[in-house]
C-alpha cells in the first residue's frame, strides 16, 4: 500500500427515481511524491472523485486509506482535522478571502490548526517567495492578478506540509504562460517536499508532464 489507497470506489447519486451510477468500483493507489494527472470528459464524474478522494464527500461504498489508517472510520470531525493536517486542495470554490492580504491569507490554515501567528510568518514568506510574489505580501487579494492569486493558492495549500495534494484546475483561469509559470513552480516544490499530487485537468501539455497520467471513463480509471 502507498501513501493513499482509494479502493473499490462507487458513487451513485440518485435524483428521483434515476440512479446515476458516476463510479463504478474505482480504485487507485498514490505513491509519496507521486505526481497524478487525471482527465476525463465533461460529466465523467472528475469534480465528484476529487471530491470523494478529498474525504469532502463520502463514497456509496468503498474505502480510502491514507498511510495505512482507514478514512471512513473518522468522523466529521476527525475528518476535517486530517483534511488540514495532511492534504492541500486548490480548489476553484476553496476561495481565497478577498479582503485579507496574500500573506494573512496563506498563514490561515495555519491558525485554524492551533499555530502561532509569530512563528508562522517566516514559512507563509518563504512560500510565497518561492511563489514570486515577495513584492505582493501585503497585499490585498483583491488587488492581486489572477495568476498572483492562483499562486497565493498554491502557497495557501502547502503551508501546512501535507503529503497530498488534490487540484482541480489549477492554471484553469490562466493564459498559458502564467499557467506554465504557475506549474513550473509547482512541481519543483512538489519534487523539493517528495509531495504527491492528483490533478484534475483538461490540458493535455499539463498532463503529459505528471508521473502518470488516468483517464476517468465509464466509472473507473485507465491508464
Ligand atoms: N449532486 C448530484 N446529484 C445528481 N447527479 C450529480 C450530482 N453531482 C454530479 N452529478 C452527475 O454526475 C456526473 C459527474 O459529474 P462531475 O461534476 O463529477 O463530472 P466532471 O467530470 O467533473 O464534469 P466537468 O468536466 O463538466 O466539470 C454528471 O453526469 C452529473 O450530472
Amino acid at each position: 500500500m502507498g501513501l493513499f489507497l482509494a479502493q473499490d470506489i462507487t458513487k451513485i447519486y440518485r435524483s428521483g427515481n434515476t440512479k446515476i451510477t458516476v463510479l463504478n468500483n474505482l480504485s487507485i493507489n498514490i505513491e509519496r511524491g507521486e505526481m497524478t494527472a487525471i482527465t476525463g470528459a465533461s460529466g465523467s464524474g472528475k469534480t465528484t472523485l476529487l471530491q470523494i478522494l478529498g474525504t469532502l464527500a463520502r463514497p456509496t461504498t468503498g474505502s480510502l486509506f491514507f498511510n495505512g489508517e482507514d478514512l471512513t472510520r473518522k468522523n466529521q470531525q476527525e475528518l476535517a482535522e486530517f483534511r488540514n493536517r495532511s492534504l492541500g486542495f486548490i480548489f476553484q470554490f476553496h476561495h481565497l478571502l478577498p479582503d485579507f492580504t496574500a500573506l494573512e491569507n496563506v498563514l490561515m490554515p495555519a491558525l485554524i490548526a492551533g499555530h502561532d501567528r509569530k512563528e508562522m510568518i517566516p514559512a507563509a514568506r518563504r512560500l510565497l517567495e518561492r511563489m514570486e510574489l515577495n513584492h505582493r505580501l501585503h497585499h490585498k487579494i483583491s488587488e492581486l492578478s489572477g495568476g498572483e492569486q492562483q499562486r497565493t493558492a498554491l502557497a495557501r495549500a502547502l503551508i501546512m506540509k501535507p503529503a497530498l495534494v488534490l487540484a482541480d484546475e489549477p492554471t484553469g483561469n490562466l493564459d498559458s504562460r502564467s499557467g506554465n509559470l504557475v506549474f513550473n513552480l509547482f512541481q519543483d516544490l512538489c519534487r523539493e517536499r517528495e509531495l504527491a499530487t492528483i490533478i484534475v485537468t483538461h490540458n493535455n501539455d499539463l498532463a503529459d508532464r505528471m508521473d502518470r497520467r488516468l483517464t476517468l471513463k465509464e466509472g473507473i480509471l485507465k491508464e
